[in-house]
């Protein structure tokens, strides 16, 4: 089976949509594309990784983008919610058993909230609970359970690959106190700060606490590998949460590379030309 530049739905809401550039069995790597936004942008959508798309399509690489919910209309965990629900309908509709996901900026936070996405999901519920807002959009228990069950059935992740992304958001808010976008997606202080590991302060409580908690992260840490890039020409994120995150790859023991050099402006790196062959490498596939 094959297919080439299909948008499918997988959920009511219009953004709750995939692009499929390029899909073919014999393919031997699958890569999904999140794309950034500062959470609400709705300039960025899947088709910012065109270019990508084009250069890996023709290196034999399916390449799937996910489009998903923007505050301010929904609120974090939802965009979260979405990748994951996105995830498990790929995986299924393809049949995909290993997956490569790169993300930028926001994107690169999404990919980073997947590695320990049962955690981070549970803490933004009680950040809305406490916030006392009722956000909509969420599923019930009963429905997440079953979407986690599946998430973990189905989607076997090989490479994370960040570009020029948001890690901490703490940490982000105290370097550009201007970037108010984040008020638009997290409800308070509390959310925005428990919504990565490297800012959570209840993350590893809630590990202590909940003993039946998976101890690891929520598949094995070493079953997967990260690269993180960043552009030395991003105008809008200097090296520091980029910085930040090498440094929590290394804490968690997660494999990992990183490069940093001249790849444009923020809203360019993700069409330059040597992220695709970096990325290509990092699938192991020959350039
Ligand atoms: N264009 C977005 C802002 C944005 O996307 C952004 C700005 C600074 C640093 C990172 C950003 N995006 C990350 O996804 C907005 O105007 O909300």
């Amino acid at each position: 089976m094959s297919s080439s530049d299909e948008y499918i739905s997988y959920g009511d809401d219009p953004l709750q949509e995939i692009r499929v550039f390029n899909y073919h069995k014999d393919n031997l790597r699958t890569l999904i594309v999140v794309h950034g936004g500062g959470w609400r942008d709705p300039r960025n959508t899947y088709n910012d990784f065109d270019e990508l798309a084009l250069f890996l399509g023709s290196k034999k690489v399916n390449v799937i983008g996910i489009n998903y919910r923007l505050s301010p209309k929904v609120k974090h965990p939802v965009h979260l919610i979405d990748v994951l629900s996105a995830l498990v309908y790929i995986s299924k509709k393809y049949n995909v058993k290993e997956i490569s996901l790169a993300g930028h900026s926001v994107g690169a936070t999404l990919l980073l909230q997947l590695i320990d996405y049962k955690r981070i999901i549970e803490l933004g519920y009680e950040s809305l609970q406490l916030a006392g807002v009722t956000e909509s959009a969420l599923p019930d228990k009963k429905d997440l359970q079953k979407l986690y069950e599946e998430y973990e059935t189905n989607v076997k992740v090989q490479l994370l690959y960040f570009i020029d992304g948001i890690f901490n958001i703490v940490e982000l808010l105290k370097e550009y106190p201007s970037y108010d976008f984040v008020h638009d997606a997290f409800v308070s202080t509390n959310a925005y700060t428990e919504a990565t590991q490297l800012s959570w302060t209840k993350g590893d409580s809630v590990h202590d606490h909940d003993h039946d908690h998976d101890h690891d992260h929520d598949y094995n840490a070493k079953s997967y590998s990260a690269f993180v890039c960043h552009s030395s020409q991003d105008e809008l994120l200097s090296i520091n949460q980029t910085q930040l995150l090498i440094n929590y790859l290394h804490t968690a023991g997660i494999p990992h590379a990183f490069t940093f050099a001249p790849l444009g402006k923020h809203e360019e790196v993700y069409r330059h030309p040597n992220v695709g062959i970096s990325i290509l490498q990092q699938l192991d596939l020959d350039v």
